[in-house]
């Protein structure tokens, strides 16, 4: 199956260093980027073809002629006019893939040439370590074998839920931009071990292995977080005083507000 890859930024690139990773042939991978400047760094990283648009306004149009599957991972706001741009070019059984956050498969296909397959997608970046999620929705004319061919491309390094296009805001609030949230998380936490005294170095090391280690504890699909809370949380103990400050500080609607402020700025995307 031959993939091309329209943009090769954060969100492509863990896509292919996924399929690399699980074997993928990189002779069947081929993708474009904007500047020569990073179509030459991706070209060094992933040892596979990378143009780049800048000096050649054609080259989207030629990378996607003999594509099985096209992953548009442009941003958001030039996601329309890239997949129009391409349109004439596709062959009319190539499934087009949006990455993009918010964009919709009405304007998606509004674009394209009419029965056009095409399938909308919320991919995270764990995807580069093989531990990625991706939520899917599939378009009106898209076949169940070729729902199937892209739930192949993401399962090499991630798990897929497919979804009804209504509910892939909510998983990009959880799952999308979830990462960020965490990295955030570590940053605070070391942040907060500077105040209570610690050098920097360490208590960013601290911070960073703690979440390490928590992850890996629920790297099990059976593993319930609030059982291993609990296996933490001594009762009258340490864990429990913080939790109960934090409970007491609104950590839970701190979360809701912020994944409400997600899905709104989606909507926005979308609009
Ligand atoms: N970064 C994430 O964690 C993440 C997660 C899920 C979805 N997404 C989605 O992925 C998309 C890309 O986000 P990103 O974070 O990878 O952005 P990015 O800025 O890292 O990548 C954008 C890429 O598009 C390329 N590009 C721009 N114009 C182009 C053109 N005309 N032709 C070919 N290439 C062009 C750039 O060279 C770059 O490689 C967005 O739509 C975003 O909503 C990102
Ligand atoms: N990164 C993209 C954004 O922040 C989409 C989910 C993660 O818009």
């Amino acid at each position: 199956m031959r993939i091309s890859f329209i943009g090769l930024g954060h969100l492509n690139s863990a896509i292919v260093a996924g399929l690399l990773a699980d074997g993928y042939d990189p002779e069947n991978l081929i993708a474009t980027t904007h500047s020569e400047a990073s179509a030459a760094t991706r070209r060094e990283e992933f040892g596979i073809s990378v143009t780049a648009e800048e000096n050649n306004p054609g080259t989207n149009a030629q990378a996607v002629a003999d594509a099985d599957i096209v992953v548009l991972g442009v941003k958001p706001f030039h996601i329309a006019e890239t997949a129009q741009a391409l349109a004439d070019a596709l062959r009319p059984d190539t499934v087009v893939v949006s990455v993009a956050a918010g964009t919709t498969l009405a304007t998606l296909t509004s674009v394209l040439p009419e029965g056009q397959p095409v399938v909308r997608t919320m991919p995270n970046v764990a995807l580069t370590v093989g531990k990625g999620v991706v939520g899917l929705a599939r378009g009106a004319t898209v076949t169940d074998a070729q729902v199937t061919q892209v739930e192949q491309l993401f399962a090499a390094s991630g798990t897929v839920f497919q979804l009804s296009e209504n509910q892939l805001n909510a998983l990009g609030a959880m799952a999308g931009s979830g990462p960020g949230y965490v990295f955030r998380f570590v940053n605070a936490l070391a942040a907060a071990g500077v105040e209570l005294g610690l050098e920097e170095q360490v208590a960013q090391e601290l911070a960073r292995l703690t979440v390490v280690g928590a992850g890996a504890m629920l790297d099990h699909h059976d593993a319930d977080p609030s059982a291993l809370e609990d296996s933490i949380a001594t009762e009258g103990g340490t864990t429990q005083a913080a939790l109960n400050s934090m409970d007491a500080n609104g950590f839970n609607d701190l979360i809701i507000k912020a994944l409400q402020a997600n899905v709104t700025r989606s909507e926005e995307l979308g609009a």
